[in-house]
C-alpha cells in the first residue's frame, strides 16, 4: 500500500498535530524523530537495539550509498531493508545536500551536479533522474527529491536561481520516479532565508502534488529565529493532509518548537554524533560524562531515564570506557541519546493528545535549560 498520512488531531494549545504515517513497512507515529543511519547503519546500533528503543523509521543516504557500496549491489542484495536487516520504514535523502557538504570539485548545471568522490576522487555526477533511480534501486519507503540546499548566507539572486532550478528538478524527479512497491517521493521546499522565495517554492512544489513535503535549506548555520520565521512562512502553504518534514533538525528545543509549529518529521545526526564524544542529553540538560567530576559517580547517566544504559551502568563506568576508548562506551552513550529523543517525541505526542504541548515545552525548557540545545 502507498505511503498515507492520517491526521488524528491538532493540539488545542498550539499548532502541533498528532498523526500516523502508514508505509509499506509499517506505521510511524508523528511527530517523530528519525535516527540517521547514513551508510546503512545507525552507528554502533543493531536493528534489535533500535527496535528496543522504539525507533519506528531510520534514514539512510543516497550520496554515501551511491559512492559505496553502490546502489546496484544493494539492489542485488534485495534492497536496503534486506541488506541491513531492518524490516521497518526507511527514508533516504537524495544526496543533494551531501554533494555540497562532502564532495570536492563540484559543478552545478541545469542538468545536475558533477563532483569528485570524497572517498577516492572518482569523477561522478548526480541528476534528478539518476538520484531518483538510485533511490528506486535502494528501495526505501520514502525518498527525497534531488535538490540544491543553498549555502548560508547566500546572495538573493543566487538563492532565486537555485530555488527555481530545484523546482524544475522536482518535476524531473516525479517524471523519472519508477514508484517501485509504492515508494513515496517527497518534495523539498527551498528559498533560503527569503520569504518571497520560500512562498514561491512552496507554491511550485504543492502544484506538483507530492505525498509529503520537506522544508529544506534550513539548519545550515542560520540563527534559530530565522529558521522559525522561514518555517512559519512556509508551513501553512503545505497541505494539512500531508506530512511535513523539517530536514536536519534535532536538538531537543528545536524538536519541541518545530512540533509546536506543525512539523511532523525530524532527523538529525546530533544525538549519535555527540554521543561519540561522550556528550549526553539528559533531563537536567547536557552532560559531558568524560568530565573528571564523574570519576566516582556510581549513579546512572540520567536518574529519570529508563534506557538500557541508565538501568545497568554507572557514570563512572561509562566515563572509564570513553576515556579508555572502549567501543562499548560509545554504544551506551548512543543508546541513551537515541532513547532520550525518541522518548521526548513520545511525550510530545502525549502532550498533543491532551492539548498541553505549550505547557510541556515550558516545563521541559525550565528543567533542560535553554542554554543547552
Ligand atoms: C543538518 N542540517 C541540515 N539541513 C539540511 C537541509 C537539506 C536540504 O535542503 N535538502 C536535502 N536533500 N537534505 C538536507 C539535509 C541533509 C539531511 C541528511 O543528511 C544526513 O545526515 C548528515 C542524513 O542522511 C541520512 C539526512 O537524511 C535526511 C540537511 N541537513
Ligand atoms: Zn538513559
Amino acid at each position: 500500500m502507498a505511503v498515507k498520512y492520517e491526521l488524528l488531531k491538532t493540539c488545542a494549545q498550539t499548532g502541533a498535530r498528532l498523526g500516523r504515517l502508514h508505509t509499506p513497512h509499517g506505521v510511524i507515529d508523528t511527530p517523530t524523530f528519525m535516527p540517521v543511519g547514513t551508510q546503512a547503519s545507525v552507528k554502533g546500533m543493531s536493528p534489535e537495539e533500535l527496535k528496543s528503543l522504539n525507533a519506528q523509521i531510520i534514514l539512510s543516504n543516497t550520496y554515501h550509498l551511491f559512492l559505496r557500496p553502490g546502489h546496484e549491489l544493494v539492489k542485488e542484495a534485495g534492497g536496503l531493508h534486506k541488506f541491513m536487516n531492518w524490516d521497518r520504514p526507511i527514508l533516504t535523502d537524495s544526496g543533494g545536500f551531501q554533494v555540497f557538504s562532502l564532495s570536492e570539485m563540484r559543478k552545478i548545471t541545469e542538468q545536475g551536479v558533477e563532483f569528485r568522490s570524497h572517498i577516492n576522487g572518482d569523477k561522478l555526477s548526480l541528476t534528478p533522474e539518476s538520484a531518483t533511480q538510485v533511490q528506486n534501486a535502494l528501495g526505501a519507503d520514502i525518498i527525497m527529491a534531488f535538490d540544491e540546499c543553498p549555502p548560508y548566507p547566500a546572495e538573493y539572486e543566487y538563492v532565486k536561481q537555485s530555488t527555481e532550478r530545484t523546482s524544475r528538478w522536482a518535476e524531473r524527479c516525479l517524471q523519472a520516479h519508477g514508484r517501485p512497491h509504492d515508494q513515496a517521493l517527497f518534495g523539498i521546499v527551498q528559498g533560503g532565508m527569503h520569504k518571497d522565495l520560500r512562498k514561491q517554492s512552496a507554491l511550485d512544489l504543492t502544484s506538483l502534488d507530492f505525498p509529503g513535503y520537506a522544508m529544506g535549506g534550513l539548519s545550515v548555520g542560520e540563527p534559530k529565529h530565522l529558521m522559525y520565521e522561514m518555517l512559519e512562512e512556509t508551513i501553512h502553504l503545505l497541505p494539512s493532509d500531508k506530512p511535513r518534514y523539517l530536514m536536519g533538525v534535532g536538538s531537543p528545543d528545536a524538536l519541541l518548537d518545530g512540533s509546536i509549529r506543525g512539523v511532523d518529521m525530524f532527523d538529525c545526526v546530533l544525538p549519535t554524533r555527540i554521543a561519540r564524544n561522550g556528550t549526553l542529553m539528559t533531563s537536567q540538560g547536557r552532560m559531558v560524562v568524560r568530565n573528571a567530576k564523574y570519576t566516582s559517580d556510581f549513579g546512572p547517566l540520567d536518574p529519570e531515564c529508563t534506557c538500557y544504559a541508565c538501568r545497568n551502568y554507572s557514570r563512572a563506568y561509562i566515563r572509564h570506557l570513553i576515556k579508555a576508548d572502549e567501543m562499548f562506551g560509545l554504544r551506551l552513550t548512543t543508546i541513551h541519546n537515541l532513547h532520550f529523543l525518541v522518548n521526548l517525541m513520545a511525550q510530545v505526542r502525549d502532550a498533543i493528545r491532551e492539548d498541553r504541548l505549550g505547557t510541556f515545552r515550558d516545563q521541559f525548557f525550565e528543567k533542560y535549560g535553554m542554554a543547552h540545545n
